[in-house]
């Protein structure tokens, strides 16, 4: 089969040379024969293949992998569909340099707002920190977990990339969910914040794709494209960053990725979709609209990844993900691929999320829904009305010990859009350089926000929860809940914006008494995270209702007890009654709680896309 789309390729070629005419679009040519050099008229043998096979070394996730293409995916994918891609290469955006068919090099590409930042600053990994993390498996048929990204066989091109972005080797959550989703297999994966679940789900993806068997050509004329993998996520910054890392994974290999979200014009996009899109990375808003328009169609989709899966499939975007994934043409469950990520996984969203599944293993690095002990958190109690001097304090504090008389980048999570434009307001009034990004700025004023705080050159963000999942900013050193929000989980996701990939950072919280209900989730999480909980707030947790407030985790008991939600004697729908555990063991649930409400920020949802 890959022969045969070789020679196809080859023979294109020289046809095309032959004629001496273009072809008003490129012909399609598969991933595994992109990025090789123009064959000449005379030349009829095919390219080598950029991919090389399983190496000895990893027979056994290699060997999974292989069967994994003779399972009944393979035969969907040879069913004589009319689809394919529209067009070829090269001819530009979205990481391809116009007119110049050539792939831009992501690692080369300089951000021309100055650094502040130094390289060396910039790599101080330590993912021993991750060493001693607990990690639970549940399902059937775990595979094993691997040590080195040498074990796994990802294909050179791909491995090539993992060595440019100077990943030595894999964090816990890739060494166990890479050959799970190596191996086929359905995954929902918990894992704490900052721990590279983005590559733990793009390089099965990349891999997959390089290794796969090609699909037909798109009949010309026809201006729908046909993704082979669907990337969905909550915001416009973060489908925005895991394009980007894509990209540099994906950098040489073939493989091609593009981005859709909200807010910016769609015209460019559904240019950049016409010249070819493997891997779609989307919002869910603009991607139903791209699917209304019929410009993009889910019919060859093998590979379906929801980062932030909790917050997909909560109360606000819950319908949307179920018109992409069960209401338009995407293969069902079991025929395609589906990897559900994020931090933190209440139950009751598991169980939603078993609907989009295939007798799926659950995998939790850490326990599901805690921060990392990277963070030292603290909570203060604050008044609503000294918030703003208290903050001012910490900003002195924190300029005084700044890395050469700089402000260290500090992020400040406010409730509201106004709040965040009053306190950028006040923070610049008082000599604080600040920025601000919310569902009320235009889509241009949040990437300036975002890049200037980036670089340093504003290094105070306030933000709204729109920015509290997934992004990858260095060097925040301070994360200040000038808001709680009202659910412990937001709570997770917001310091998680600091002491990422193994550095540390500090988060703290101003407490009062608005905040009440958070306060026994919030004890207990800073407990399991083993930080110094003030005595008041136990104080606090005491009074406060355990199964009220729209803290769905608040509940007797300890929390962190829970795991993959099919455990519990009350799951009856579908999969299998013989989990295999191949971890540690926690304790049960709470006896009470649940999900009693949605996100705080639900209110924020059609901003976000
Ligand atoms: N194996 C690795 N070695 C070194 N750095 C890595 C590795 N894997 C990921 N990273 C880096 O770790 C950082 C965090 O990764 P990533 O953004 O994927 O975390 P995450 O788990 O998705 O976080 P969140 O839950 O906040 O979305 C990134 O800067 C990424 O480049």
């Amino acid at each position: 089969m890959r022969t045969s789309w070789a020679d196809l390729a080859a023979n294109s070629a020289a046809d095309n040379a032959n004629n001496s005419v273009p072809p008003s679009k490129p012909a399609y040519v598969p991933p595994h024969l992109r990025n090789r050099p123009p064959l000449s008229a005379e030349s009829h043998a095919p390219p080598p293949p950029a991919y090389s096979g399983p190496s000895s070394a990893s027979a056994s996730v290699a060997g999974a992998v292989s069967g994994r293409w003779s399972s009944p995916r393979n035969e969907y994918r040879t069913q004589p569909v009319s689809s394919g891609h529209t067009s070829g290469w090269g001819n530009n955006s979205g990481g391809w340099d116009r007119g110049r068919d050539r792939e831009v090099n992501p690692f080369a590409e300089q951000d021309d707002s100055e650094p502040t930042f130094t390289e060396q600053e910039n790599t101080g990994i330590n993912f021993d920190a991750y060493e001693d993390i607990p990690v639970e498996t549940t399902g059937e048929n775990v595979p094993s977990p691997v040590n080195t990204f040498a074990e796994i066989d990802l294909g050179e091109a791909l491995n090539e990339n993992i060595r440019r972005c100077k990943y030595v080797r894999p964090t816990p959550v890739q060494r166990n969910a890479i050959p799970i989703s190596l191996a086929g297999r359905d995954l929902m994966a918990c894992a704490q914040t900052g721990s590279g679940k983005t590559a733990a789900f793009c390089f099965p993806i990349i891999s997959g794709i390089m290794r796969g068997q090609p699909v037909q050509r798109q009949p010309r004329g026809v201006r729908t494209v046909f993704p082979l993998a669907l990337v969905l996520s909550p915001t416009r910054e973060l489908s925005m960053q895991i394009h980007e890392e894509a990209r540099k994974f994906s950098y040489q290999t073939g493989v091609r990725v593009v981005v859709a979200y909200g807010g910016a014009p769609i015209n460019q996009q559904l240019r950049d979709l016409e010249r070819g899109v493997d891997i779609l990375v989307a919002t869910p808003g603009r991607l139903v609209d791209l699917l209304e328009r019929a410009r993009v169609s889910l019919q060859m989709i093998r590979y379906l990844a929801l980062d932030e899966a909790d917050r997909m499939l909560d109360m606000g975007f819950e319908p949307q993900i179920r018109k992409i994934v069960q209401q338009m043409d995407m293969p069902p469950p079991g025929v395609r691929q589906t990897m559900l990520f994020s931090a933190t996984f209440p139950r009751e969203i598991q169980r939603l999320a078993s609907d989009f599944l295939s007798n799926y293993i659950f995998l939790a690095v850490g326990r599901v829904g805690s921060s990392t002990d990277l963070i030292d958190q603290r909570v203060e109690y604050v008044q609503e009305s000294d918030k703003r001097s208290h903050l001012m304090d910490l900003l002195h504090a924190q300029r005084a010990n700044g890395v050469q008389g700089k402000q260290a980048l500090t992020l400040v999570f406010v409730e509201t859009k106004k709040g965040a434009d009053a306190l950028e307001h006040w923070l610049c009034l008082n000599g604080f350089p600040a920025t601000t990004i919310h569902g009320d700025r235009t889509q241009q004023e949040r990437e300036f926000a975002l890049k200037s705080f980036k670089s340093g050159n504003t290094p105070i963000l306030v933000a709204t929860d729109v920015a509290a999942r997934g992004l990858d900013i260095p060097h925040v050193a301070h994360v200040v809940n000038f808001d709680l929000p009202n659910d412990i989980d937001d709570y997770v996701h917001r310091i998680g914006r600091t002491g990422r990939a193994g550095k540390k950072g500090l988060a703290t919280a101003f407490f009062n008494d608005n905040n009440v209900n958070l306060a026994r989730a919030l004890a207990d999480l800073m407990q399991e995270a083993n930080q110094e909980v003030p005595a008041w707030i136990l104080g606090y947790a005491a009074r406060s209702s355990f199964c009220g407030g729209r803290n769905r985790r608040s509940g007797g008991g300890s929390r962190f007890g829970s795991r993959d939600f099919r455990r519990e004697g009350s799951f009856s729908r579908g999969g299998s009654s013989d989990y295999h555990n191949a971890g540690n063991n926690g304790g049960g649930y709470g006896s009470c709680g649940g999900y009693a409400g949605g996100y705080g920020s639900s209110g924020v949802t059609s901003a976000w896309d």
